[in-house]
């Protein structure tokens, strides 16, 4: 039997964690030509990876991404992004559309999954825009992005703040069966500010962001879900309250869901150096009692997944000071680790209930098949060692910046090696 070996390898000795299954078990796992395979067909002479010690699960899956191509390539560009979350042992990343020019017609659509096939290390999946050049202003034709590969449709770094303009796009979207993704905060409550208003803010001097420029509008949408029946999934959720209030939408049968960053699981107001702006972020990291809401949202499942909001920028654009430095942080290579230590390890989520939120929730949410073991799959995969510790030193990232948060953190869990369709990646 002839077998392609660049497609193919024999874990051996792994602790397996299907999601799908529900199950975690100590057995070998054999991939075949790409494709998960029975065991009895292991052919002889295949390559063998010794994962004793190590757990392989479906590879990890980010509902929240940005690439920065075109226009930000400074930053980050889809052949750096895809190394980037192949390290951090992702196969699959929804692009966001706030590129310059936005990523808001078919072509533009169909552009970012060429550059993605063109890099090959992982499946980039486009998010357009939600409105013409995200201004606002007025739906856009949802059928033919969709047509093109759009899989959701967000103008993420704002939000439409006339809501009638949000009601007709989410009508519209409904119409289509699609899926809208919410940055949700009102443009008019987050001017100027560059921090969460709170204590720490005024101690520090600098301008604040409101809980409430969040939950207004979260408050807003899930009204606008119910009026319209669109599925809504809010971005990057931050403040206490809009958990309470998404917990509520889902308990009233809404199809509202949510996203956890790691970075607001493991940071609040209090960890912010105001003279290191790799701390600013949109939305920002807030209270102490925010981030145990966050936490309590995990455990419950009102926040449904995890998503980076990987946001590369240039050392350049973060020399500018904490007023003028643009909000975001990169995410990839820091996701597992600090998501398995701020919520496994602190005893909030079972290790397969953590790989749940990586993979078969934000497939479910996408509306794609479920991320699985089973003999059939296709091999997309990630070995984890979850006993690994380690200083998070931004040089070594893939990603081309810099700005991570975690940097000289320590962590415990990381991918050892990521298999996109059978073969390793970066
Ligand atoms: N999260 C951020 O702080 N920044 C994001 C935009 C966004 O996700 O809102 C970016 O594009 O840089
Ligand atoms: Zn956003
Ligand atoms: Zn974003």
């Amino acid at each position: 039997m002839t077998f392609d070996p660049s497609r193919s390898v024999l874990f051996r000795g792994a602790t397996l964690i299907d999601p799908a299954a529900g199950r975690e078990q100590e057995d070998d796992l054999l991939v075949l030509d790409g494709i998960i395979s029975r065991l009895s067909e292991t052919p002889p002479g295949l390559r063998e990876y010794d994962a004793r010690g190590l757990h392989v699960a479906p590879a990890f899956i980010d509902l929240h991404a940005h690439f920065r191509e075109p226009g930000g390539e400074a930053a980050e560009t889809v052949a750096t992004g895809s190394r980037a979350f192949a390290a951090g042992g992702f196969t699959a990343a929804v692009s966001m559309p706030n590129t310059r020019p936005p990523v808001d017609s078919p072509a533009a659509v169909r552009r970012i999954r060429e550059l993605s096939s063109a890099a090959g290390l992982i499946d980039i999946l486009p998010a357009a825009a939600l409105t013409p050049a995200r201004s606002g202003e007025q739906p856009a034709d949802y059928t033919a992005l969709a047509q093109a590969g759009a899989v959701a449709f967000t103008d993420d770094g704002t939000t439409p703040s006339d809501p009638e303009v949000m009601e007709a796009a989410c009508r519209a979207v409904a119409r289509t069966g699609g899926l809208v993704m919410d940055h949700a905060q009102d443009p008019k409550l987050e001017a100027g500010g560059v921090m969460h208003e709170g204590e720490r803010s005024r101690e520090l001097g600098l301008p604040g962001i409101s809980a409430s420029a969040e939950t207004d509008i979260v408050e807003r949408d899930i009204a606008i879900a119910r009026m319209t029946g669109c599925r809504l999934h809010i971005q990057h959720v931050s403040a206490a309250a809009s958990v309470d209030l998404i917990r509520a939408a889902k308990k009233e049968g809404l199809p509202v869901t949510a996203e956890a960053t790691p970075h607001h699981l493991a940071f609040c107001d209090r960890d912010i150096d105001p003279g290191n702006t790799n701390f600013k972020v949109n939305p920002p990291l807030r209270s102490a009692r925010d981030r145990e809401a966050l936490l309590a949202g995990v455990r419950d499942g009102t926040l449904d997944v995890f998503a980076t909001d990987h946001a590369p920028h240039t050392a350049e654009a973060k020399a500018r000071g904490f007023i003028d430095a643009p909000f975001g942080m990169v995410g990839a290579e820091t996701a597992a680790g600090a998501t398995f230590t701020t919520t496994v390890l602190a005893g909030i989520l079972s290790p397969l209930e953590w790989v749940r939120r990586w993979t078969t929730a934000p497939a479910a949410i996408l509306g794609r098949p479920a991320p699985s073991l089973a003999p059939g799959a296709r091999a997309d995969l990630v070995c984890l060692d979850l006993d690994h510790e380690w200083v998070v030193d931004p040089e070594r990232f893939h990603s081309k910046s810099r700005n991570s948060p975690f940097c000289g953190k320590t962590l415990t869990g990381r991918a050892a090696a990521t298999l996109f369709r059978g073969r390793f990646t970066p």
